[in-house]
């Protein structure tokens, strides 16, 4: 499980029994749960979440237990009406909304400029099964650098990713270490503030947090059978 910060790590650590041991690897540390889960906080943003699983998933690799998936788990903003505040999404898609170009007739991504990729998928089967064991939603995820804060901005996103439940800020780079690794993703978030205007007043982290550990003690058996069946 890859999140952006420590109290993320922490919240879906609280879902894994047992105690919590801590491994210092080079580039990344991470959190080994008493059943065998490896929980990481691996930085905000997608290219050190990318950096930080990368280094994950090389050291599990060299040291002859590679790891079966690999989970982005956090909060999110979520897109009104259907993201509320507190409530799980799960990504069948996993989209860079940000990785492309401006022109004078709107944003190009990357792969109409001919380079690289800027969705993934988590495998169907999984998705549905993580949703129907948690009660999440299951829609495209955003990953953003810049942080939405207006409604001009969330209205573009709408308009361009219709099916978008949530944005958040390291999905995708966690999602291209894993397919570095030919190791299947999986994105998880709990819905902490709205998408659109800034209001900071609006954040409910503590609700999210709470529905991330929640949401994670109904999603650890689906994860440990989906590990312990070799689905590479
Ligand atoms: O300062 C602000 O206005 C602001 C608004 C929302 C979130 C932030 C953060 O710095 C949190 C970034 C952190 O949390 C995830 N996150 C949570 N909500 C959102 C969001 O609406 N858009 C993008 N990312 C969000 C994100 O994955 C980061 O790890 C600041």
């Amino acid at each position: 499980m890859a999140t952006a910060v420590p109290v993320e790590r922490d919240a879906v650590a609280e879902a894994f029994p047992g105690p919590v041991r801590e491994a210092g690897l080079p580039g990344a540390v991470v959190h080994r749960t008493g059943g065998g889960t490896d929980v990481l906080a691996a930085g905000v943003g997608p290219a050190l979440a990318a950096a930080s699983t990368a280094a994950a998933l090389t050291a599990a690799a060299l040291d002859g237990r590679p790891y079966g998936l690999v989970v982005s788990a956090g909060i999110a903003g979520g897109f009104a009406p259907h993201a509320p505040l507190g409530s799980l999404v799960v990504a069948d898609e996993i989209t860079a909304a940000d990785l492309g170009a401006e022109t004078a007739d709107g944003f190009l991504p990357v792969t109409d400029l001919g380079f690289g990729t800027v969705t993934h998928r988590p495998p169907e089967t999984l998705v549905r099964a993580a949703a129907t064991a948690s009660g999440a939603r299951t829609g495209t995820v955003l990953t953003v650098s810049t942080v939405t804060g207006t409604a001009a901005r969330a209205d573009a996103l709408r308009a361009r990713h219709p099916r978008a439940l949530a944005e958040a800020m390291e999905g995708f780079g966690v999602a291209e270490a894993a397919a570095a690794h030919g190791v299947p993703v999986l994105e998880v978030r709990a819905v902490s503030n709205p998408v659109g205007p800034r209001d900071r007043a609006a954040w409910r982290i503590g609700d999210a947090l709470a529905a991330l550990t929640e949401g994670f003690g109904k999603l650890a058996p689906v994860l440990e059978s989906w590990n312990r069946h070799d689905h590479r």
